[in-house]
Formats: structure tokens, C-alpha cells, sequence
């Protein structure tokens, strides 16, 4: 049986300042075709060009990948503002409706940084748009001027609920990850479930309550590492998993009996 097939949601780019393109960080890819051993093909985050349907079809699972432009707060109802700095609303398009499709069909979706933002916004929670504004926060944000290995250098702990999806997974229940973001969860939504928090209580980890499938995001990025990173490896084998069951036709016990 061929491998499963990821679809790795693209951030939009223009190439030498000029040419207009759809790319993603070989970071995923590569995490995606050596840790969860399945292919990544890489789709235009803009529905003119990307169908829902189509993509549910087509993929076995999907990742949503970090991304520098933010949620436009009109999906969380409230207004923008010069703190929610720049927009990608083809994306918002795009991922907010297939993670809502995901999560009601049990078809596999992991969101990192951005896309899990996208995936608790698609399920009902509001964003703040710069954390570190808030009292006691951390500034979570990468240092702008640093090398790669400093960007996603493992920079605070974060503690999952003993017992949770999170900690069995990872076979602990406090752990090191990199941040590299502004933004996150103000108010989580009526389905999402905070399964792991940085030291200033910034929500790092979130599932659903009633997901028949695999659905996990993380604020923090995993593809950085993956192969080697105890905490990394884990999720993208089990979202590898996942995609594995999916491709072989295996549905949630819910959905299998409709
Ligand atoms: N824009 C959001 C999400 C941050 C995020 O995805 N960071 C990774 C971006 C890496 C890069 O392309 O610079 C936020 O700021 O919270």
C-alpha cells in the first residue's frame, strides 16, 4: 500500500519581491515524509484553487503549518487592529473550514503555531494579538534577528494535563519546546480542550472534546527537529499513524456505522 498522502497547507509568498507563490517550510515536509512516513504534497492555501471537497478527497490527512500573517479577527468577531498586524485571508478560507470538516469527519489534522490558532478559531475560541502585552506573559515571539538554531531553540516548559492525550503521548507531563509567536488563545471555544500550558499559562496544546479522529495542535513548532526531538517524534508518528488508519479505510466507530 502506497504511503498516505499529507496535505501541507501553503503561506503565501512573493518571490523576489515581484512573483507571487505558494510555499512551505522544508521543515514540515521533511517531518512529515521521515518522522509520520507519508508523502507531503504541499496545496495552495486559496479556495479558488483549493476546493474543500477536493481536498478531503484527495488527502489522507493534513498538516496546518506556521505562518507569519495572523487570524483576521473578524473569524473571532472583533474588530482589527494595528496590534493584529498583517492577514492572510485566502488561508483563513481555507483552513478554518477543513479543520471544522476534519474534526466532524475524523479525518487526521495537526496544527502547528498559526495553524493552531486557525484550528481553535475554526472551533469557536477568540485570540489575543500580542501575548506579551498581557500582565505576567512572556514575549513568546522568536528573537527577530537571530540565527535558525536560535529561533527554534527550546525556550520554556510546558505542562500537559497528567494523564491527557498530550502526556501519554509524550510519556511526560512537562516538557521543552521552541515559541515562536505573538498571538494565542484568549478564550478558548465550547469544543476545545487546553491540554498543555507555558509557564505564564499560555495555552500550548489543545484537542476537542467530541473529535472522533486525530486532532491535536501545538503552539509551538515540532517540525523543528522532528527526527531527533523526544517530544517532536511522538506527534508526528501518531499523526502518521493516524493518516495510515485513514488511507486503509479505517473510520472512527461513529462515522464507520453511517
Ligand atoms: N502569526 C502567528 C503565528 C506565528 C507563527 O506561525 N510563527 C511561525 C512563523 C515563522 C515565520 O514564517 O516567520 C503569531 O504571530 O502568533
Amino acid at each position: 500500500m502506497r504511503r498516505p498522502i499529507v496535505g501541507i497547507i501553503s503561506n503565501a509568498y512573493l518571490i523576489n519581491d515581484q512573483y507571487p507563490a505558494h510555499a512551505n517550510g522544508q521543515m514540515n515536509t521533511d517531518a512529515v515524509a521521515t518522522v509520520s512516513d507519508c508523502l507531503p504534497l504541499t496545496f495552495p492555501a486559496d479556495p479558488a484553487v483549493s476546493p474543500l471537497e477536493e481536498l478531503l478527497d484527495t488527502f489522507d490527512g493534513f498538516l496546518l503549518t506556521g505562518g507569519r500573517p495572523n487570524v483576521h479577527p473578524e473569524e473571532y468577531g472583533e474588530e482589527p487592529t494595528e496590534a493584529h498586524g498583517a492577514f492572510d485571508r485566502n488561508r483563513d478560507r481555507v483552513a478554518l473550514p477543513l479543520t471544522r470538516a476534519c474534526i466532524e469527519r475524523g479525518q487526521p489534522i495537526l496544527g502547528i503555531c498559526r495553524g493552531f490558532q486557525e484550528m481553535a478559531v475554526a472551533m469557536g475560541s477568540t485570540l489575543h494579538p500580542e501575548i506579551r502585552d498581557l500582565p505576567g506573559r512572556m514575549n513568546h515571539r522568536m528573537p527577530p534577528d537571530g540565527t535558525l538554531e536560535e529561533k527554534f531553540a527550546l525556550r520554556h516548559e510546558v505542562r500537559f494535563t497528567s494523564g491527557g492525550p498530550f502526556a501519554r503521548m509524550m510519556g511526560a507531563e512537562v516538557v521543552m519546546t521552541n515559541t515562536l509567536h505573538g498571538q494565542g488563545i484568549k478564550q478558548a471555544g465550547p469544543r476545545v480542550i487546553v491540554d498543555g500550558w507555558a509557564p505564564d499559562e499560555t495555552p500550548e496544546a489543545i484537542h476537542f472534546d467530541g473529535a472522533q479522529g486525530f486532532a491535536l495542535a501545538v503552539q509551538w513548532h515540532p517540525e523543528a527537529n522532528a527526527a531527533q526531538d523526544p517530544v517532536s517524534r511522538p506527534l508526528f508518528e501518531a499523526f502518521g499513524e493516524a493518516c495510515r488508519a485513514w488511507r486503509a479505510g479505517k473510520r472512527p466507530a461513529s462515522l464507520a456505522a453511517e
